[in-house]
């Protein structure tokens, strides 16, 4: 009898659920409007995809998880996603994190968590993601928005500091692949917890 009572219970429980998926899906129009996947209800694999997708189909790559970001990689280059101007604009906000998802937004606040301490404290960004996700091009992109809005200011030779900085992330990007792979503690800490690739952009304070 317990057992009848229970599959029951566990069906209606199984259908209502459905229903919930279904209706979040059904507003097709609205799901590129959900900025941050913490918004998306049910969670789904379903319909945390859905959402990604409907944001890419209309350009947008990135989306909050919570204070992790999500990027999509558009494999075609998006000029106007990453240009000086919009730098700055992350650079100058007042709240970086309420203007639209952006690795931008990682990027300042983490600059801005060096610069406000007291004693200033190391910062690491992880960058992870199967091979191909575009974990080089982020860390690049990180690297120039630091370059540019820090290095670039007070430099008279700005766009050769841009190059040298990236070039040695690139350079360095094996090294690093290879030791987090390992899960090796560094003095970046720990990341065996980590099942696939990551980059690292590390900021010392
Ligand atoms: N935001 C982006 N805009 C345009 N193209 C991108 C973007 N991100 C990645 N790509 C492109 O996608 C491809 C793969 O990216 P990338 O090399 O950064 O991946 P990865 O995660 O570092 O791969 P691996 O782990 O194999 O080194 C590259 O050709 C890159 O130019």
């Amino acid at each position: 009898m317990g057992t009848y009572i229970l599959q029951n219970h566990t069906c209606g429980l199984n259908d209502s659920f459905k229903e919930e998926v279904k209706a979040f899906l059904s507003d097709e129009d609205k799901l590129h409007l959900l900025d941050d996947l913490t918004k998306v209800n049910p969670v789904t694999t379903t319909t945390v995809l859905k959402c990604l997708q409907a944001r890419y189909t209309v350009d947008v790559f990135y989306t909050y998880a919570g204070c992790s970001l999500v990027a999509v990689n558009p494999f075609q280059p998006i000029c106007r996603l990453y240009s000086p101007e919009l730098m700055k604009e992350y650079h100058v906000a007042l709240r970086p994190q309420e203007l639209k998802p952006h690795i931008f937004a990682v990027a300042e606040q983490t600059y801005r968590n060096v610069e406000s301490q007291i004693e200033p404290i190391n910062q690491s960004i992880i960058v992870s993601g199967e091979s191909g996700a575009g974990k080089t091009w982020t860390s690049r992109c990180l690297m120039k928005f630091y370059a540019t809005v820090a290095a670039s200011s007070t430099s008279p030779k700005g766009n050769e500091t841009v190059e040298r900085i990236e070039k040695r992330v690139l350079d360095s990007n094996p090294v690093m692949e290879l030791i987090l792979s390992k899960g090796c503690p560094t003095t970046l800490g720990s990341f065996e917890n980590f099942s696939c690739p990551v980059d690292t952009v590390f900021l010392k304070g």
